[in-house]
């Protein structure tokens, strides 16, 4: 069942909206009739001409120094084998998002139908003028030994097998850990390899290129153990034949200290790694199903230290570790190759790395707060956002220093800055709320599940885990909608404000209302009236613990869904009025701005606490707040009340949080621009600080500067983000994505999260929703 669940998102995954994984997006204006002119004929025959002229040229006019070609002829596809050309498109195009997400270097997938290693050559050869650099994949062994020598040979681009040297990188780091952890030294230990492909031959080179000893190696490939006797091994297979003629796996494993699977799955037992030396270190590569599962392996004895391939176990020993950034770095310095300096470097970057501390940020990434060095952590973790600042540039250097870098890095300080800005926060900080969302889903009502867009938000929220949805509105048009649409909402409670069922709901939540209400202008009737209504009633859930957060918004006006939240929840302990904040998930990273909302025409004093509000919710998403007080006027240079306002806003601000950075009044040019900060106002907070925090004089201002944003596609909108209430209640723009709503879904999981909202974990467990999300409960591989 699980197996069919998972099969079937993933192939839903891929099928859904545009069919496959990646699009081709521009990067100039082509709106105009001159930006065409400018982008195709005849404007584009001048770079045409310059680059005849000047063949280096390639690079300044064109996409080529950021372009890599991943290029498989499907002949050893993961550990499914020869699947052919067409079925490994899949994989190929996944690469490119990787290469995309955590090293912003473009991609272009090419799946060849050749087989013959000289063809095959030729026509890659052929598509070198396209691109920057060359990831070959999946290509089987031995033919793959062949194509890729002679593609470095006649190539001045960077060419690297990835199943051979990115593995053979990243499962090095991570045995210099292993081995440092369990105090085994390289040069002593034995080793036992099964699969003698592409990435096996690889990893051992560079095993003894460490210090191993090439005789301390016994290796297997489909026919059995690699020994002198056998007369069927090509050369790079007989440098290594030094198992006994009977041996087998299970007579290898005996006493031996490493064992590294590159082959296919479920070929070790747990009896096998129990016969193992003292202090074991097995390395389950193969995908997607590793030689020996992660748990037994663990469960046959305490000492071992266990590497996959898979992302759902701790020690994630993938080429995904590698391949983004040993390219980043090879880009940058225009390398004429990858070479065994850079390969080592990069080995070295990444072993050390793991023995740093994480950042919150990855411990939130992967629901923990303990990710320290250690038998669980020998190697960093994909989505640790220090990968790329720290290898890209240790490759970069090392192809420096060995002579093959043709555009040397000279300001080493502004190279990392660029890395971190490429890899842009917006991502993640989705992912890393997702994650911590996760970590402790919350109920949230949702009370317009008479629509379609929320049905599908709410079964999304559901299916990755990020919440319990709680669905308002009639049953049957609700069930009907979701028949009609294909929506699965088994198991998902619905209730109706309305009906007969909530009668002694009703009654109990119009008294509560009534209780708060009583002395303003509310009586009993009117109460139990408007318990009927969907966004009091699920006001009225969130007040009384029945429900952890409320989403609604999307069909009714803003102060019609506001007020009864503000009525039945109320604003939190100390504050006086809400406020509501956008994140806008921009080039330069996330933005937050505040007030875009409610508050009309604040004063000095509200101004200091919408700024106080936003920037605690800024900390909650693990970022540093360094807020910009927004006006036309600069530190006093218009003596205007507006201005005075903002300035006078910092000083109340400074009073009671002083350690918040935080600078006005300024213009938005001051604040997003250094030189001028740094010529004009020295003294500024923000001097050498990028701005991630705005705050608006007034309503007009901040409305429709988001507005302005969003809608030239700048930034992407979430929120609004109600700050102040008591309790999580999220209301959306009406018209919302189905995106949107997820996401505004996941903020108010984690803002249930921080307000201590926390359901009984009974009444969770006893729930229809616990035993479906069990059940869904799925791996993602990479
Ligand atoms: N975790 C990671 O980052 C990576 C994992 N891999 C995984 O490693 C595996 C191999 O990939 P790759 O080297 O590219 O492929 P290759 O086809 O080049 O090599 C496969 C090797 O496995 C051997 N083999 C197959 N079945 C068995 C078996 N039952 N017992 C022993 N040996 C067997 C083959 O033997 P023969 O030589 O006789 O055909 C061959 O030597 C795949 O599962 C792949 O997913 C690969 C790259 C990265
Ligand atoms: C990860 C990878 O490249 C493989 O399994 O082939
Ligand atoms: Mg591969």
């Amino acid at each position: 069942m699980q197996n069919d669940l998972r099969k079937q998102e993933a192939l839903d995954y891929h099928a859904k909206g545009r069919p496959g994984k990646i699009e081709v997006v521009p990067t100039k204006e082509a709106k105009t009739q001159r930006d065409l002119s400018l982008a195709y004929s005849p404007g584009v025959a001048e770079p045409c001409k310059e680059i005849k002229a000047d063949p280096e040229a390639v690079y300044k006019y064109t996409a080529k120094g950021n372009l890599v070609a991943v290029i498989s002829n499907g002949t050893a596809v993961l550990g499914l084998g020869d699947i052919g050309a067409e079925a490994s498109k899949p994989v190929m195009e996944g690469k490119g998002v990787l290469f995309k997400i955590f090293a912003d270097i473009d991609v272009f997938d090419i799946e060849i139908n050749e087989k013959d290693p000289e063809k095959f050559v030729q026509i890659v050869k052929a598509l070198e003028p396209t691109f920057g650099g060359i990831n070959l994949e999946d290509i089987k062994a031995p033919e793959c030994f062949y194509i890729e020598k002679a593609l470095r040979e006649q190539c001045s681009i960077p060419v690297m097998h990835d199943d051979q040297h990115g593995t053979a990188i990243i499962s090095s780091a991570a045995l210099l850990n292993a081995l440092q952890i369990q105090k085994k030294k390289i040069d002593k230990v034995r080793f036992v390899v099964n699969g003698a492909g592409a990435a096996a031959m690889a990893c051992i080179q560079l095993y003894v290129a460490l210090g191993a000893r090439p005789e301390n190696f016994f290796l297997f490939d489909i026919n059995g153990p690699l020994h002198r006797g056998r007369t069927d091994l090509e050369e790079f297979k007989r440098k290594f034949a030094n198992a006994p003629a009977d041996s087998n796996l299970e007579k290898a494993l005996r006493n031996a200290d490493v064992f590294v699977g590159l082959s296919v799955g479920n070929v070790v037992t747990g009896d096998m790694v129990k016969s193992m030396a003292k202090n074991p270190i097995v390395f389950a590569l193969a995908n997607p199903d590793p030689e020996i599962s992660y748990e037994i392996a663990k469960a046959s004895r305490n000492d071992v230290i266990i590497a996959t391939g898979r992302t759902d176990f701790a020690n994630q020993v993938n080429n995904v570790l590698g391949f983004p950034y040993i390219f980043r770095g090879a880009l940058d310095v225009r390398a004429r190759q990858i070479n065994e300096a850079m390969k080592l470097a990069a080995v070295k970057a990444l072993a050390e790395l793991a023995q740093t501390p994480v950042p919150d940020i990855v411990n939130m990434a992967y629901n923990t707060k303990t990710i320290s060095f250690g038998p669980d952590y020998i190697i960093p973790k994909p989505l640790d956002p220090r990968l790329l600042a720290t290898v890209a540039p240790a490759v970069a250097r090392a192809a420096m220093e060995s002579g093959v870098a043709q555009q040397p890095i000279t300001n080493w300080d502004s190279y990392v800055t660029e890395l971190n800005k490429r890899l842009g926060l917006d991502n993640q900080v989705m992912r890393v709320l997702g994650s911590k969302a996760r970590r402790d889903p919350k109920r949230i009502v949702f009370a317009e599940a008479d629509n379609v867009k929320i049905l599908k938000a709410a079964q999304i929220v559901f299916d990755e885990g990020v919440g319990y949805p709680i669905l308002l509105g009639n049953e049957e048009r609700i069930r009907d909608l979701a028949d009609a649409n294909g929506i699965d909402i088994e198991g998902l409670p619905i209730f109706d404000p309305k009906g007969e069922a909530m009668k002694e709901k009703r009654m109990q939540y119009s008294e509560h209302f009534f209780k708060k209400r009583q002395r303003k202008g509310i009586n009993f009737y009117e109460s139990q009236k408007m318990m009927r209504d969907r966004n009091y009633f699920g006001s009225m859930m969130v007040e009384m613990g029945d429900a952890d957060a409320m989403i609604s918004g999307l069909t009714k006006n803003y102060a019609d869904t506001i007020r009864p939240a503000i009525e039945v929840i109320g604003t939190e302990e100390g504050v006086k009025k809400i406020a509501g904040m956008y994140l806008m998930l921009s080039k330069r990273g996330p933005l937050f701005l505040a007030d875009t909302t409610i508050n009309f025409n604040p004063t000095a004093e509200e101004i200091a606490e919408i700024t106080m509000l936003a920037a605690r919710e800024v900390r909650a998403f693990n970022i540093q707040p360094r807020v910009a007080l927004l006006s036309y006027s600069n530190f006093g240079s218009s003596k205007s009340p507006e201005a005075h306002m903002m300035a006078e806003a910092r000083r109340i601000i400074k009073e009671r949080m002083p350690s918040l950075i935080v600078e006005g009044e300024m213009q938005a040019s001051v604040a997003f621009n250094q030189e001028l900060m740094k010529e004009n106002y020295p003294f500024s907070e923000l001097v050498d600080k990028d701005v991630n925090t705005l705050i608006f004089p007034n309503l007009a201002s901040g409305n429709i500067t988001y507005n302005i944003l969003k809608e030239l596609d700048a930034a992407d909108a979430i929120g609004p983000i109600l700050l102040g209430l008591k309790k999580p209640v999220h209301i959306l723009q009406l018209g919302s994505s189905v995106r949107s709503i997820v996401n505004m879904s996941t903020i108010a999981v984690v803002d249930a999260q921080i307000k201590n909202q926390s359901a009984t974990d009974e009444v969770i467990r006893r729930s229809p929703w616990w035993k479906r999300l069990k059940r869904n409960k799925q791996s993602v591989n990479v």
